[in-house]
């Protein structure tokens, strides 16, 4: 909660533009646009921050600030203050208000459907477009930086690939970045239709091997050679993964008469798998993303037993393989 404070009034920009580094607490107030009444509290909004980096060799002053690493992801127009804005919404933070009674009464409710009169998550963004755009806006700063690693350093997936789909893929951000590194590659964006409307200007205005298709992925997958489901499959139960995951193998399946068959990659989490192991800060993302998305979808993260045995019921019986780690994610391929 502090951090949120010090983004949304603008201390890690002011810290990282000051000629003064470390910058003191006095000229940090005078760079922000607080009250100046309120200039001596500032001191005690920084305070959990700089011990929050404690045991690092960080924190030990208390009245001189620089930005560490972790905060330069907080700079303005960056991943960290969308990231903060998705996970400390108010409607998104109902999910933890709701949690206990969960546990404490028979009612299996989804925790956040509970505190929303029973409506789902998808539900209610369509019914709010500010939490909407902030959903939305966070997913894409996040596929920025996965893209940006997807596009240079896993170029060998999309080796023979000639179409694919983003499904799930909300804002054009990962499927355009492909398109455009794949020029010869038709990209598909398929979200539901409320989602694809604001991003019909972005299809129309510029790249040619991209376009949007609107719908309900419980009702079908347009067929492409390759089927990219980026953080979709966490928010569902095991029933409702299998019904996307049929109907992605479906997908790639093979049009043609050669009856070529593609592929699902996936990018989600394996828990206790690949760059987590040992790493306890990893397996801390991985365990709060999993009681996260059991709270707001009775969705979870999966480890690799959980996923071998989904692509088996869902008739995979090309078998998958985990390609790489991205921190706590990890990129799977399954094959029909
Ligand atoms: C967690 S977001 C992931 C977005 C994107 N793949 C990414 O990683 O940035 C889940 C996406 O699934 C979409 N979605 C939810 N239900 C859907 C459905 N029934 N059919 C198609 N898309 C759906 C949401 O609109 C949202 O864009
Ligand atoms: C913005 O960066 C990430 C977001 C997610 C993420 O966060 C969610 C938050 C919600 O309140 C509801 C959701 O449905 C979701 C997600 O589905 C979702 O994927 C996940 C990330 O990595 C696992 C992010 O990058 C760190």
């Amino acid at each position: 909660m502090a951090l949120k404070c010090a983004v949304e009034l603008g201390v890690p920009d002011a810290v990282s533009k000051s000629p003064e580094q470390p910058i003191s607490l006095t000229n940090l107030a005078t760079a922000l646009p607080l009250h100046p009444s309120k200039n001596d509290a500032l001191r005690r909004l920084m305070r959990p921050l700089v011990h929050a980096g404690e045991g690092e060799g960080e924190g030990e002053e208390e009245d001189h600030y620089s930005l560490t690493t972790a905060g330069k992801l907080y700079l303005r127009g960056g991943f960290g203050p969308s990231y903060l804005d998705l996970h400390l919404d108010p409607t998104t933070m109902t999910s933890w208000g709701m949690l206990s009674a969960w546990f404490l009464y028979s009612a299996d409710a989804v925790p956040f459907e509970a505190g929303h009169d029973g409506a789902s998550f998808w539900e209610c963004l369509e019914k709010d477009p500010v939490q909407k755009k902030s959903f939305h806006d966070s997913m894409a700063a996040d596929s920025v930086l996965v893209a940006g690693v997807l596009v240079a350093e896993c170029r060998e997936v999309f080796d023979g690939v000639e179409s694919l789909v983003d499904v799930g893929g909300g804002t054009e951000t990962m499927a355009v970045a492909i398109a455009k590194s794949f020029p010869k590659m038709e990209c598909t964006v398929f979200d539901l239709p409320h989602v694809v409307a604001n991003v019909k200007e972005e299809e129309e205005s510029g790249v040619e091997n991209f376009r949007v298709v609107g719908g309900n992925m419980f009702d079908g997958i347009p067929p492409a050679d390759a089927v990219l489901l980026k953080t979709i499959l966490h928010d569902w139960d095991d029933e409702k993964c299998l019904e996307i995951l049929k109907s992605c193998r479906e997908a790639v399946s093979g049009r043609d008469e050669k009856k070529k068959k593609g592929k699902v990659i996936i990018i989600d989490m394996v828990v206790g798998n690949g760059d987590v192991v040992g790493n306890r800060e990893m397996y801390q993302a991985q365990f709060s993303f999993d009681l996260l998305m059991f709270a707001t979808f009775n969705g979870k993260e999966r480890d690799e037993e959980e996923w071998r045995s989904l692509f088996l019921a869902a008739g995979f019986s090309g078998g998958y393989k985990i390609i790489r780690s991205l921190g706590p994610r990890s990129l799977i391929e399954a094959y029909p």
